[in-house]
């Protein structure tokens, strides 16, 4: 498989390379030059198949040529099998046709985990091969940190720099990043908010010359392609269960960068029927605001009850607008630099906005709705929602397009994580589960910096070098 940049300009990569890189030499991220597409014979031959089987057939066409079928195998095995449900991904049933699909059964309780700990396996197999070391660098509005320390903390080769917004995620998840004990773990808490870590990062990928040519820089956010693809596994897991591929099924993402919901996008283009993919984001709407209206205006970042979601600019809508765009990477260049002025707003061209909408809803939730729906799917089920999955559950019942179809809203976190949600909607916060348990007396470790570029480089090269 080779890999090519959304903006046009960047040399084709091989899946190893890609793995090994932040953004395209042009500023783009990187995409497959071809979607595998399966027949739905095919899919539906992988019925009876366990997570770990499926996700082989899924994920292998993306490696070939990199990674050895029976390595990636074990290197799959080994990732799932540090989660607490032996399903991996189960179903919840909320009412007739309307499901949660759980992904915070792995070790850190997000989905983040499905890609992270898998990818923390790939980079380690590749490094040790190239008998290279290399300095990961990531942004997280709380869950992607976590996981990626998680997925990386044995990796021999790499250090691992992880930049959170100071105060502004969730307890659980600061102590799930800052207790984890390593001499090549690094937390970096920004007096400012997630976009301006994220910025960083991506200014950090574009020119590493703060490393001194000594090391290269890894991605862990989802613009490594790495993380898409190990995400679209379970969408061909949920509608398996579900009697898919014979019949089609609906998916509500709660949505803050776009990858989880891109992954549904590929895997229908893998040939998965999807008849509806809905775009389920908090008050920092952005993509809802464009979707509905076809203006893209990026508005100050709000501090919300899912913090996870409290992000401005959505990365991986680039790869969205790739495809929509014709895989012209020319107009994506033009696009690009124009949404990413931020100060003025951007139209799409129409069409291209119908072919979105083909498949794509979108709907804003905001707090106080947010703990309406925990407060009464609670009431009607029993189950408890975290507030992530809650945006997902209500935007899915605002935009039903079709009854008969399963709506699967993706389950992207344990509630427990978020006791600020689960209190304002009524609810004791669940006990941590066992392996977390004395989460709250571990010793922390991290460093307050202010969000200035050339503070945090410097501290990251004075770490590493
Ligand atoms: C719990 C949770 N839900 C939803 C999201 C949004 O996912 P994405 O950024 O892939 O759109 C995130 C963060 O990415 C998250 O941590
Ligand atoms: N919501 C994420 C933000 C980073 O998104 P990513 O999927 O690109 O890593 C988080 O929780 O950190």
């Amino acid at each position: 498989m080779k890999y090519v940049s959304t903006r046009g300009n960047a040399p084709e990569l091989s899946f190893e390379d890609v793995l090994l890189t932040g953004l395209a030499a042009d500023g783009g991220l990187y995409v497959p030059k071809h979607v595998p597409h399966f027949s739905l014979e095919e899919i539906e031959s992988w019925r009876d198949l366990p997570y770990t089987e499926l996700a082989h057939k899924v994920i292998y066409p993306y490696v070939e040529g990199s990674i050895e079928a029976d390595a990636l195998q074990r290197m799959i095995d080994e990732a799932y099998s540090v989660f607490g449900h032996s399903a991996i991904a189960p179903l919840q049933q909320l009412d007739h046709n309307e499901y949660v699909l759980e992904l915070f059964h792995g070790p850190t309780l997000a989905f983040k985990d499905f890609a992270l700990q898998l990818l923390g396996r790939l980079l380690d197999h590749v490094l040790e091969r190239r008998n290279e070391k290399v300095v990961i660098m990531g942004a997280t509005s709380g869950d992607t940190g976590s996981a990626a320390i998680e997925g990386t903390k044995a990796c021999n080769n790499v250090d691992i720099f992880i930049l959170h917004p100071h105060g502004k995620v969730s307890d659980v998840q600061r102590r799930q990043m800052t207790t984890v004990q390593g001499d090549n773990i690094h937390n970096i808490a920004i007096e400012g908010n997630f976009d301006q870590a994220q910025d960083m990062v991506k200014a950090s990928f574009r020119d590493q010359q703060f490393l001194q040519g000594e090391r290269k820089l890894v991605a862990v956010n989802s613009i490594n392609w790495a993380r898409i693809m190990a995400q679209i596994v379970y969408y061909f897991y949920a509608s398996l269960n579900l009697g898919g591929p014979l019949r089609s099924m609906a998916f509500s993402v709660p949505t803050g960068n776009f990858g989880d919901i891109f992954a549904g996008y590929m895997a229908r283009k893998m040939g998965l029927p999807i008849e509806q993919l809905v775009i389920a984001t908090n008050s920092n709407d952005v993509l809802h605001r464009l979707m509905s209206s076809n203006l893209y205006e990026v508005k100050p970042l709000q501090h919300t009850i899912t913090p996870s979601m409290d992000i401005a600019v959505s990365s991986n809508f680039e790869r969205l607008l790739f495809d929509l765009y014709d895989h012209n990477g020319e107009a994506m260049a033009s696009l690009m630099e124009q949404m990413n002025q931020r100060d003025q707003a951007v139209e799409l061209d129409g069409d291209r906005l119908a072919k979105a909408r083909e498949v794509f809803d979108s709907y804003a939730v905001d707090e106080s709705l947010t703990v309406k729906t925990i407060q009464s799917v609670f009431a009607d089920t029993g189950y408890l929602l975290d507030p992530h999955t809650a945006v997902g559950v209500e935007a899915a019942r605002q935009t039903r397009r079709n009854q008969r179809i399963p709506m699967i809203t993706l389950g992207t976190a344990h509630p427990v994580k978020f006791e600020q949600a689960i209190q304002q909607a009524g609810f004791p916060t669940p006990p941590l589960p066992h392996h977390l348990a004395d989460l709250m007396e571990r010793e922390e470790r991290v460093t307050v910096l202010p969000a200035e570029l050339d503070t945090v480089q410097q501290f990251i090269a004075d770490t590493v070098l």
